[in-house]
């Protein structure tokens, strides 16, 4: 783990660059991808997942007794855990709901806004490495409030061509039973395209490897919105004296154990925390089962000692973490002051754990610095905005001859003339 103290700013831009990722190669195999499954629906789809996954799945969707039989496999105490995430989840989205704005502007002249469900939604549930089924609780529960109508899921199976079953179990508790065996780049197409089996959707939800987060990237070429950019995982600690260095190594290590390409950073005010963190990091990285795919993960990670809070805070609002945990005797400056991340964790007692699985935020984050234009998934994602306005003769008459200047000055006659007839209209009726 690369260690720097009171990095120039000249050396910022380097210090916080996150992991390569080759993204010509990518694109190119995404593209040949899409334009296969385009134009041969299914049978790409098998292809690719026979090329990339290793398994030919005879039926891309799972069935029902798939489906029924997953309850079985879980543990009563693993689906207590996954209802109490499910009713924190819902709680904290459900309270996202917000009243319909409406304002007169002008007398007569009433406009408002209201939020519609977007109707069709395709989830993509990562399962390269590991299950990911706390990602249908993040997605399938705000979809569900919404009031999306028709939710897909996909999410590719184990070599045995086998959903594993707590995604299945999850996936039934929140109420979703489209479940297809696709995943990366040919599930990111198909539900862009439509195949054969997979509808098309019209937004497509969900955090996923360099390969989904480029495919969802095209999809949105083809009139497909997405989410974020939610790639690899990364967090940023910052902390002072009075944090708990073994805490700290043990969050910096729960992200990096997502991947190889995960990035963790710590920041730190206090030289002799950065000691005992670099030692804890080692002593605990032996006894994980992903001690490996951490390991490399810490090998392109940081920490980074500043002086200056306020320094610090300018650091970390360029870095634009995915997670920022803020353990400091005045942790205010920091989570006041912050403006780019896309979750924040403060105090010893707030794991960046706790927000993955089962406080009730959100886990589909923007990474790769994409918290500073994007927010992460919550109850809106899953809503347009629509506005409404409704004039009366009376409105007309008061912001019509506005509206006819404006348009003339435009050079856009038939704008003036729509105001024009129903102005002449009211005056010809001596309703003036
Ligand atoms: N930002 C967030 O909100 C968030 C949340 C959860 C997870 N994550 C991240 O999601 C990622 C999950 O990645 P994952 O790999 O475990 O699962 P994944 O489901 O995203 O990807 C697996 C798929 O990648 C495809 N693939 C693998 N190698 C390929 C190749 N050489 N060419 C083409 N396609 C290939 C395969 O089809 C496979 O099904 C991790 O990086 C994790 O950090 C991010
Ligand atoms: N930390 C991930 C988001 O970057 C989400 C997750 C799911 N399971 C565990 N963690
Ligand atoms: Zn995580």
């Amino acid at each position: 783990m690369k260690k720097v103290f009171d990095p120039k700013r000249a050396d910022w831009e380097s210090l916080l660059e996150r992991p390569v990722q080759n993204f010509e190669e990518v694109e190119k195999v995404v593209a040949q991808v899409f334009r296969e499954v385009k134009a041969n629906g299914d049978i790409s789809v098998k292809k690719y997942s026979e090329m990339f996954d290793g398994f030919i799945p005879e039926d891309l969707q799972v069935s029902t007794d798939e489906i029924a039989s997953a309850e079985a496999k879980v543990s009563p105490e693993l689906k207590a855990a996954i209802q109490l995430a499910k009713q924190n989840i819902t709680t904290f989205h459900t309270a996202q709901k917000t009243e319909k704005v409406s304002v007169e502007t002008l007398a007569g002249v009433n406009c408002w806004q209201e939020k519609r469900p977007i109707q069709k939604v395709g989830l993509y549930i990562p399962g390269g490495t590991a299950p990911l089924f706390s990602t249908i609780l993040m997605l399938a529960i705000p979809a569900k409030i919404a009031g999306c109508k028709e939710i897909i899921l996909c999410t590719p199976p184990g070599k045995e061509a086998e959903v594993n079953p707590v995604i299945l179990y999850t996936a039934k508790l929140c109420g979703i039973d489209k479940i297809y065996k696709v995943g990366g780049i040919q599930a990111i197409a198909a539900m862009t395209f439509g195949t054969q089996t997979i509808n098309k959707v019209y937004k497509i939800f969900g955090p996923g490897n360099q390969y989904v987060t480029v495919a969802k990237q095209l999809a949105t070429k083809y009139n497909v919105a997405i989410d974020m950019p939610a790639g690899p995982s990364e967090l940023l600690v910052l902390a002072d004296d009075t944090a708990d260095a073994a805490f700290v190594a043990s969050d910096l290590l729960s992200q990096a154990e997502h991947g190889s390409d995960s990035q963790v950073i710590l920041v730190s005010l206090s030289k002799s925390l950065i000691e005992d963190v670099e030692t804890e990091i080692q002593r605990q990285l032996e006894d994980l089962p992903r001690k490996e795919i951490a390991a490399q993960a810490i090998e392109h990670s940081r920490l980074i000692y500043i002086g200056s809070k306020e320094e610090a805070l300018e650091l970390i609002d360029e870095y634009a973490p995915e997670h920022f945990i803020v353990c400091t005797a005045n942790p205010d400056f920091f989570v006041k002051g912050i403006n780019n991340a896309g979750s924040v964790f403060i105090g010893n007692y707030t794991p960046e754990s706790a927000g993955d699985y089962a406080s009730g935020t959100n886990h589909t984050l923007p990474t790769n610095g994409y918290a500073k234009q994007y927010s992460g998934v919550n109850l809106d994602s899953f809503m347009k905005s629509i506005t409404f306005q409704k004039i009366s003769a009376e409105g007309i008459r008061k912001i019509g001859p506005a509206i006819e200047l404006m348009a003339e000055a435009e050079g856009l006659q038939a704008h003036k003339n729509a105001v024009t007839l129903r102005l002449n209209k009211i005056k010809a009726s001596g309703n003036e």
